[in-house]
């Protein structure tokens, strides 16, 4: 298959090198950056060393940062850039007039919006292609590295999703199909907000049972949600629900969980995310999630807690001590 990966980020670069070695499948695959002096990097020194440092590009793969060359050079178009950047780009591959299916794999609620990928999609691209979202437990240096990894790939077209799971599905990029597209957004959106959280406890140093408990309170957070938008319990507790809110929450290669580590050593917020240089997609899905949890009435503790952290000024210590003082209630989703 001749794949189109737009933007150049950890995640993308990641993705084009396994797609582009991957050894079982031909895949040819072009790698899209919007920038033209990334892409002179990326051309002289056939490295991401801006966002993906310590990987070679394969030989193979083609890179350019014109977008119609992308899109033109493929049969599926994979978005991997962050969800602020998602509209854009729907309408840059709408106004190619190709009508190419395309796969997402950011994962957040946009901003202002406060909508899920596939509604920003439905909005810029509806009816055109089949569509579909790509979550679940994946830091990109492991993906890079070829280390096992299972996802899963959702779509409101089952035998798309079928279809594109079987073609990427490799024995170390395993690929499990879906059609609760909304459950998979939600887990792979909320995650990041307690991966913030559980950076912040054990920045704190309140210990494994505090964490712990902050998964087990974060997944009943995206359940509820999740219940919310039309998703499907099973989702919250397969890859793109506990899968990737464990990785995420214990895991120090998450750039959600840094920024969680680096505010409860003190830091500011401008401070952290200049020296992350990479997307936290926690940082704004958080206020995002926060309305729409008001707007719905669904009871978010975590999610209000981190908000207060991240954007009303709140010390860290001040904000777990007002969610351990929380009244006693039964244990419920
Ligand atoms: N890094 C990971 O391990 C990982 C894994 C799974 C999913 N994701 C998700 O993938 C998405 C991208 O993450 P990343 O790690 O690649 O981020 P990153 O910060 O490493 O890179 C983001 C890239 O997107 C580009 N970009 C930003 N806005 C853009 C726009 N409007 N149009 C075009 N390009 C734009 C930037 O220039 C940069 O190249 C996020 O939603 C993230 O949650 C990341
Ligand atoms: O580094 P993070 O926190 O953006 O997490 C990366 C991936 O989403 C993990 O699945």
């Amino acid at each position: 298959m001749r794949i189109g990966v737009l933007g150049a980020g950890a995640w993308g670069t990641a993705l084009a090198i396994s797609l582009g070695t991957n050894t079982r499948s031909s895949h040819q695959v072009t790698l899209w950056t919007r920038d033209p002096v990334h892409l002179a990097e990326l051309v002289s020194q056939r490295a991401n060393r801006r966002y993906f440092p310590g990987f070679s590009l394969p030989p193979s793969l083609q890179l350019t940062s014109v977008l119609d060359v992308a899109i033109e050079a493929a049969d599926l178009v994979l978005i991997v850039v962050p969800v602020a950047g998602l509209r854009e780009t729907l309408r840059g591959i709408a106004a190619c007039g190709k009508g190419v299916p395309v796969v997402w794999g950011c994962k957040g609620f946009e901003a202002e919006s406060a909508a899920l990928p596939h509604q920003v999609a439905q909005e810029e691209y509806g009816g055109v292609a089949p569509c579909g979202v790509l979550s679940g437990p994946s830091f990109a240096q492991e993906v890079a590295q070829g280390l096992p990894t299972a996802l899963t790939l959702a779509s409101h077209d089952e035998e798309f999703s079928r279809s594109i799971a079987a073609q990427l599905h490799t024995a170390r990029l395993r690929i499990y199909s879906s059609r609760d597209v909304a459950g998979v957004e939600t887990g792979g959106a909320v995650k990041n907000v307690i991966s913030i959280a559980a950076g912040i406890s054990d920045g704190m140093g309140f210990g494994h049972n505090a964490r712990a408990a902050l998964i087990t309170r974060g997944l009943a957070e995206i359940t509820r949600l999740g219940l919310k938008l039309g998703g499907c319990m099973e989702t919250f507790m397969g890859l793109a629900g506990a899968g990737d809110l464990i990785l995420t929450c214990t895991g120090d290669l998450s750039r959600n969980r840094r920024v969680g580590l680096l505010l409860a050593a003190g830091h500011s917020l401008p401070d952290i995310l200049r020296e992350l240089g990479h997307t936290a997609e926690g940082v704004h899905t958080a206020s995002a999630v926060l309305r729409l949890s008001q707007t719905l009435k669904i009871e978010m503790p975590i999610t209000q807690a981190v908000c207060s952290v991240l954007h009303d000024g709140v010390p860290a210590r001040l904000a777990v001590e007002a969610l351990l003082n929380r009244e006693p209630k039964a244990e419920t989703y």
